[in-house]
């Protein structure tokens, strides 16, 4: 009896379900657009009187037909974490990070929950389908997807702001967190790029602990501080100067610094830069969260003479009595000038917002023009230098895995009497058999340790014959300077002693 009743209410339900299809096809097919659209309007007011969530839509694509609304993309991304663990139908997609090899995000037509200052919201994804008008044979469809946000109407005013700025903000930097972060170079007006892979990182750069955790806290303070920025009213930007002798980790620690913040690399070649506003382009297509880098930028202009050169030429110009002649650069291919660098890194360019480190390199700090590398301008200096005992401990970790061990204590005692830069040291770390044989790297370092010492205390003891020798020189033109001087006051005495005696 029950089965039949069963039975008899399954059909029932069936053969409803196929009137409403039929009717809702008619209807579809045969009331006209504006009819339709009057129902919805006012079954969706009528509804809203007694429904108390408020909902938001949020488009893919938005105002520009083929650009990707950056909110969407956005909430995508924020939602991916809550996704995977509560969707049960997911969206996966290959992204080429080493952290984060797969990007999910819930599929069409699915529902998450997620919590807020204890406040719950909902998010759905869905999608419409437009039929577009076109003569094909085979009718062509068009899929706009979106999310939709659904809320209490009591939390309207912290979802509207501090909820969704909070998931914007997110979404955002999970984004670059895990996008895969470019090497942009210049070729002379134009940008172009690689992807950036250098596995260079904190750990794995050799120098002194204390100084390598006030760069990394320096850092930190530096991208998180869009808020203090802006209520000082500065441009965010913080520039470094990397400055030390070849082979000491300059560009090692750009590529550490790149990855510690997920920022893109734009390596800007000066010399290939025709003039000040071929600069100033480059710089304004720059993006936000990237290192702008000027490696050897002593070697880039001549920063000194030019300096002098341009601070003549100003005073010239200020001079009224001066006549006017025309400039010496017309119908020649100009240069960048050193007041167009310290404009660029003054930040006029910074108009075009988010936050921006700019870090020079040299082997010659001596040479730089101090306006260029003034505090405000380099606000942090850094010196790479020779290696030391810890940083040393840091690369024996790196290329043989050890910590500890007996020829530490000889090799610790070497690096404070010889200088070799961690260039060196690692290359001599680097092991020659597989599996490495650890006490063949460090007898390694020893010997080219030895040999360096050996070969400084040979030149000292050459510059030394030098200076005495010199000295002796010195010594000898001295003695017959007074020699000389001696025979002279003897040959003008001699004089006056016959000159008083009448003989001339
Ligand atoms: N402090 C360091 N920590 C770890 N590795 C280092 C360090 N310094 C140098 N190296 C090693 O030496 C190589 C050369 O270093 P790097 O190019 O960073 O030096 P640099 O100071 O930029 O030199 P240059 O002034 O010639 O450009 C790197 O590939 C890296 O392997």
């Amino acid at each position: 009896m029950n089965k039949f009743n069963m039975a008899d209410m399954l059909g029932h339900l069936g053969s409803l379900l196929a009137s409403v299809m039929f009717v809702w096809a008619i209807i579809q097919q045969y009331f006209p657009y504006n009819v339709r659209n009057f129902f919805e309007k006012y079954s969706q007011r009528f509804l809203t009187l007694f429904y108390p969530y408020i909902q938001i839509t949020f488009n893919e694509f938005t105002g520009e037909r083929f650009k990707r609304s950056e909110a969407y993309s956005a909430i995508e991304t924020y939602l991916g974490k809550t996704t995977s663990m509560q969707a049960k139908r997911l969206k996966a997609d290959v992204i080429k990070n080493n952290t984060q090899p797969l990007s999910l995000s819930m599929d069409d037509h699915e529902e998450v929950a997620d919590d807020f200052n204890g406040v719950k919201v909902y998010w759905s994804s869905g999608k419409n389908i437009l039929k577009t008008q076109s003569f094909s044979f085979y009718p062509t469809t068009d899929e706009k997807r979106y999310y939709k946000l659904t809320f209490h109407k009591r939390h309207r005013e912290m979802i509207l702001g501090e909820y969704l700025q909070h998931v914007l903000k997110e979404g955002r930097d999970i984004k670059v967190k895990t996008r895969m972060r470019k090497l942009y170079t210049n070729n002379g007006s134009q940008w172009s790029h690689v992807v950036f892979e250098h596995p260079a990182s904190f750990q794995t750069l050799a120098m002194d602990p204390v100084m390598k955790q006030e760069i990394i806290d320096d850092l930190t303070t530096f991208s998180n501080g869009e808020e203090f920025y802006n209520r000082i009213g500065r441009a965010w930007k913080r520039g470094y100067l990397l400055y030390g002798p070849p082979g000491t980790g300059k560009s090692t620690m750009i590529a550490a610094m790149a990855n510690f913040l997920c920022y893109d690399i734009y390596d800007l070649e000066l010399t290939a830069v025709k003039d000040n506003t071929e600069l100033r382009r480059l710089l304004i297509e720059t993006s936000s969260k990237s290192i702008i880098v000027i490696e050897d930028i002593d070697c880039s202009m001549d920063l000194t003479g030019q300096r002098k050169k341009e601070v003549k030429e100003e005073e010239e110009e200020s001079d009224p009595k001066k006549p006017i002649k025309p400039p010496e650069n017309e119908g020649k291919t100009s240069k960048v000038t050193l007041s167009g660098l310290l404009n660029f890194v003054d930040g006029l360019w910074s108009a075009c917002g988010g936050d921006r480190l700019i870090v020079f390199t040299t082997n010659h700090v001596e040479k730089l023009d101090p306006a260029l590398i003034r505090r405000g301008r380099m606000d942090k200096h850094i010196e790479l230098s020779y290696c030391g005992f810890e940083a040393f401990k840091v690369l024996a970790k790196n290329y043989l895995c050890i910590q500890t061990h007996d020829l530490f204590e000889r090799i610790s005692e070497l690096l404070g009497e010889v200088e070799m830069t961690p260039a060196d040291v690692a290359e001599n770390l680097m092991p020659k058999t597989s599996p490495p044989d650890t006490e063949r790297c460090l007898k390694s370092l020893i010997g080219a340790l030895e040999a360096a010492k050996a070969e400084a205390e040979r030149k000292k003891l050459e510059e030394e014959e030098e200076k005495k020798k010199e000295l002796l020189a010195v010594k000898a033109g001295e003695v017959k300077v007074v020699n000389m001087v001696e025979n002279g006051e003897a040959k003008v005495a001699n004089l006056v002693e016959n000159g008083s005696n009448g003989s001339v």
